[in-house]
């Protein structure tokens, strides 16, 4: 519910990963990068990592090849106005929102995204799981294995690259345990070639978990250090259990289905440090605001962890910084705007 001066909101958080959740059914709002700054300001907004605009696939232009599989568009924006492909944190806070809100029963769905569609697995209460499809490990055919330069914290590093949708940077800090990690001044933002990562990047830096696993810290694009990054929980758990020669076995799943693979949240052992079986690879991660668990298998990645909605309210968009009234669609537009 909303009108000119007010904008209904939820706060929802997946270990700390915070997001401002905008039901908006029918794609009225134009959600303006200016608006996301102003709702995701953590001194005059509501404050968040990013904003999540609820939609139906019917009424999201970016969406409308996914109307037949996904009934919802997980619209997300980076606290700084931008547009990223893929939240995996984002995506779980989603889910759980929409059967919060009676929009879907809990169980299995299907959300479409800007990286494609994501099966989703949302129990009554609990953790809740996405199937991120499988990761992308970049190559540079001619040159041999590609280890962009990357320096973070003081430090440098060949990153590995992987792209889980969106880009990420993993970094082995091989010489630290996590209090060092801990430690870390994380306050600068990453440096690295744009050749490299033309479209900016996500910046882990990884190290062993006691207890098998990793514990990592991220640099978010479009954001700054964040307490937590699914997709970068997904990247850095692949670059490690790559790295130590442990790869998913076997083909597709019995449980995959067309282009969102298989059943989200079935099995698996939490908070295991770090194995294969049954094909598949697990992999805990530590980040920040809490514990996520990732399992690699040959065709995707399934990232489980705690997603709440933690309070609600209306945001008064006059008061907020360099806002004027809330930006509606006009009736003539096809969609809301999508500039980043
Ligand atoms: N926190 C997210 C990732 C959000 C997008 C990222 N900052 C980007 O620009 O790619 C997650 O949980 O994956």
């Amino acid at each position: 519910m909303r009108d000119d001066q007010q904008l209904r909101f939820v706060k929802g958080q997946g270990t700390g990963n915070d997001f401002v959740i905008l039901p908006d059914p029918d794609g009225d709002l134009d959600l303006t990068p200016e608006l996301v700054r102003a709702l995701c300001d953590r001194r005059t907004g509501i404050g968040a990592d990013g904003v999540l605009r609820v939609v139906l696939s019917a009424a999201a232009p970016e969406a409308v090849p996914f109307v037949g599989s996904a009934r919802w568009f997980m619209d997300h924006r980076n606290a700084d106005g931008s547009l990223a492909q893929m939240c995996g944190n984002g995506a779980r806070v989603f889910a759980r929102y929409l059967v919060e809100a009676g929009y879907v029963r809990p169980g299995g769905f299907v959300l479409a995204t800007r990286a494609g569609l994501r099966r989703v697995e949302v129990p009554p209460v609990g953790d809740v799981t996405v199937e991120m499809g499988p990761p992308s490990f970049a190559a540079r055919a001619a040159a041999g294995p590609f280890a962009p330069p990357v320096s973070v914290a003081g430090r440098e590093f060949d990153a590995v690259a992987v792209s889980m949708g969106n880009p990420h940077a993993v970094c082995f800090a091989d010489d630290l345990d996590v209090a060092a990690l801990r430690g870390l001044d994380l306050s600068r933002a990453p440096r690295f070639r744009a050749d490299d990562f033309p479209e900016g990047v996500n910046v882990e830096i990884v190290v062993d978990r006691p207890g098998g696993g990793v514990a990592m810290r991220v640099y978010e694009r479009g954001v700054g250090e964040t307490a937590s990054c699914g997709t970068g929980a997904c990247a850095a758990a692949v670059a490690w259990a790559d790295r130590h020669g442990h790869r998913p076995t076997g083909g597709t799943t019995a449980a995959s289905a067309g282009d969102v693979g298989g059943a989200a949240g079935a099995g698996g052992a939490a908070g295991a440090g770090g194995g294969v079986g049954g094909g598949e690879v697990e992999v805990a991660v530590d980040v920040p605001g809490g514990a996520l668990n990732v399992r690699w298998r040959a065709d995707t990645v399934l990232l489980r962890g705690p997603a709440e909605l933690v309070f609600d309210g209306a945001v008064r968009i006059g008061m907020l910084g360099g806002t004027g009234p809330i930006p509606t669609r006009p009736a003539s537009a096809g969609g809301p705007s999508l500039r980043s």
